[in-house]
């Protein structure tokens, strides 16, 4: 199974460190997305998309690069943001932009981050530390648990 992990990860790399992990586990490649080559992506049975949240949406840029994407058939994707909150639904606008292309989604994931965004910053931060070492084995168990299903 040839995997790729394409991420969007710019506040504090919390989103880099669950696409590593992810990649680790299913033994993919992993890209940040401006590194990718649209075309190539047909090479992959299996591909992952994850980004961060800011104001309520993953970054304009990376739901652009899905935008760029050729159609695709008979091909997989899972999502997975991290976020403030946390909350499953930003994960949306991907699943939705990765359906239209053509993907079977397979997996949707949403982990908690380190954020200090506006007002935070005065308090420290919330999150402090997420993703931690139980939210990455988590992301490996879940990883795993994609090959059943390629
Ligand atoms: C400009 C900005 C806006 C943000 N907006 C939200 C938001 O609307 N909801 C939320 O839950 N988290 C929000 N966050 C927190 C980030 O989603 C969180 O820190 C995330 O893990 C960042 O991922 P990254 O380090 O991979 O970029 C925001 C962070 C920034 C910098």
């Amino acid at each position: 199974m040839k995997t790729l992990i394409i991420y969007n990860s710019f506040h504090h790399g919390n989103t880099k460190k669950i696409a590593e992990t992810m990649a680790d586990a299913l033994e993919a490649r992993v890209l940040k997305y401006d590194d990718v080559d649209a075309y190539n992506i047909v090479d992959y049975d299996l591909i992952g998309f994850g980004s961060g949240i800011y104001y309520g949406k993953p970054k304009n840029e990376f739901v652009e690069f899905i935008d760029s994407l050729p159609d695709v058939k008979n091909r997989k994707a899972f999502v997975f943001t991290t976020s403030g909150k946390g909350k499953d639904e930003y994960n949306d606008p991907l699943k939705e932009k990765l359906a239209e292309k053509g993907f079977e989604i397979i997996g949707s994931f949403t982990w908690k981050g380190f954020d200090t965004w506006g007002p935070l910053k005065i308090i420290g931060g919330k999150n402090k530390g997420r993703p931690n070492d139980e939210d990455l084995e988590h992301a490996r168990i879940l990883a795993k648990s994609l090959k059943d299903k390629v």
